[in-house]
Formats: structure tokens, sequence, C-alpha cells
């Protein structure tokens, strides 16, 4: 793990309004630079509101959400479209598998590399016509892509239809599509749900070596992952943000977080209500 403390994002007393209901209550936190940072809290506390406010699904009420790109600007994300997030520097994945499930592992990589490919073929008659920088940038793409399948065991599935995947390989697939996009901060709304325990633990190594750097060529890379899983929340994150009924309640390492009065109380009434 690096060990600036710049973060890389920056949440800043963000506020959600639905109606009559403050589903995020003015939270405010930071994913440091080259860290896995997990949002965690019970159910309804309004983990995944914050999420979609980063991720511009959702136009915050109030509050800002900053990212310092790798040249230093702040970028205010909460004044941008979600393409433009996504172009600013950040991906996401969702709770429900998105994947093109008729397309082939390979396929779904290569559409997560169009802007690239795009630029290449001078909106469309490059490729038509088969335009060397064209045939570039589709070699570099499928260079790339490749080494995500690699990644995450699937390069000798790489040309079976995504939908037909063991549903722990759908998932894999789906962040290495979003790291194929060369994200700064990847987030992730809860991974681990509906894994086995060695589906899981694949899941914590690729997370940990998407964080050093080491899965593929790419860059380290931030993550901020929303987890229900505590075994894997404790196990890979170096940083973590509790919410409860849409205010942060605690924020620290996992091994004090694990602690905290505040958050086992807060998921001590959450069994209470179940
Ligand atoms: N689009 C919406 N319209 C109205 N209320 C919403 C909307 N989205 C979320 N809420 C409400 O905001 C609160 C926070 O919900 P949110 O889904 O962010 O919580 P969460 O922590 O992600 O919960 P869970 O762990 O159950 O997914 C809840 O009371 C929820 O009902």
């Amino acid at each position: 793990m690096s060990t600036t403390t710049t973060g890389i994002l920056r949440v800043d007393a963000l506020t959600m309004r639905f109606g009559g209901l403050l589903a995020v209550d003015a939270v405010s936190f930071e994913v440091p630079r080259g860290t896995i940072t997990a949002l965690i809290g019970p159910n309804g506390a309004g983990k995944t509101t914050v999420f979609n406010c980063i991720t511009g699904f959702y136009r915050p009420t109030g509050g800002g959400v900053h990212l310092a790109t790798h040249d230093g600007r702040d970028v205010v994300l909460n004044r941008l479209k979600d393409h433009n997030i996504a172009r600013a520097g950040v991906a996401r994945t969702f709770q429900n598998i998105r994947l093109f499930a008729g397309m082939t592992a390979l396929e779904n990589l290569l559409i997560a590399q169009h802007g690239p490919l795009h630029k290449a073929t001078g909106f469309g008659i490059g490729a038509l016509l088969g335009i060397s920088g064209y045939k570039a940038a589709e070699a570099a793409a499928i260079d790339h892509a490749a080494g995500w399948l690699r990644a995450i065991g699937l390069l000798d599935r790489a040309d079976d239809p995504a939908g037909s995947l063991p549903y722990g390989d759908q998932r894999r697939l789906e962040i290495a599509r979003a790291m194929c996009t060369g994200p700064s901060l990847l987030c992730l709304d809860e991974p681990a749900a509906g894994l086995n325990p060695r589906e899981s633990d694949d899941l914590a190594k690729l997370l940990l070596a998407i964080r050093d750097g080491t899965a593929t060529s790419a860059a380290p890379t931030s993550i901020l992952l929303i987890e229900h899983d505590m075994g894997i929340v404790m196990r890979i994150s170096d940083h973590v943000v509790v919410l409860d009924h849409g205010r942060k309640i605690a924020e620290g390492r996992p091994a004090a977080i694990r602690q905290d009065p505040h958050v086992i109380a807060a998921y001590l009434g959450e069994a209470e209500e179940e």
C-alpha cells in the first residue's frame, strides 16, 4: 500500500434528501490514495446513496465530491454528468451483474475500451477502411483485454458468452471490464454478494492485486467498496468508513472499527430490528 495520505477522493458534507427523507446527512470522508476503503453500515444506512452521488447516478442535494486526478487537478464530480465522471477516472460495478450476457468475455472487455478505439477511427470510417491507426488501437485493446482475462483466470474462456460463465467468474469479469477503462478510482457495490468461499477468496486476491498494481501492467488503483461481508472487509480494507441512518459514525483501520462501540451498537440494533 502507498504510504501517502493524500486522498484520491474527498467527500465533503455530502447530503441527499428524497422528499422528506434525509438519506445522507452531511457525510465527509476521504479515500486515501493507494488504499482499499470500505463503506459499511446496516441496511438503509445510506451507502448506496453515497455511492450513487459519487458515480453521478444522483445529484446530491448538498456538499461536494472531489477527485484528485493523476496530474494533480481537483475535479468536482458532482458537477459532472456520469459519462464525464467515468472520463475523469472513476469506474464502477453494480449490485446486480450488468455484463452483455450474449457477447463473449473478450468482447465485453473490448466494449469498455470504445473510447480509445473510437478516437482512432475518426468516427467510424477508419475502422471500415482498415486504416492503420485503427488497427494498431484495436491490437492494443485486444492485448489489454487479454491481460485482464489472464489476471482473472479466464483467458481460456475468452470466446465463451459472458452469460455462460459461473457467477463468481462473471463478477470478476465485471471488475476487469471496469478496469479496462483505466480508472484511478474503482467503485464496487457489494462485489462479494452471492459468492462462495473460494470465489470470495479469488475476489479478495484480485482486489489486493488491483490496489497494488500487480494484476496486470496497469498502475496501482485505489478502490472504494460497499460490502456486507465483514470477513472480506476486515481482510482486505486499509480504511473503513461506517454509516448509520445517513450519518458517519466511525472511520479508521479495520481492527479499530471492529471494536468501536458505536459500530457494534449500530449492528446490534440492526439485528434486533430483523
Ligand atoms: N431513490 C430513492 N428514493 C427514495 N428513497 C430512497 C431512494 N434511494 C434510497 N432511498 C432511501 O434512502 C435510505 C438509504 O438507502 P441506501 O440504499 O442508500 O442504503 P444502504 O446503506 O445502501 O442500504 P442496503 O445495505 O440495504 O443496500 C433508505 O431509507 C432508502 O429507503
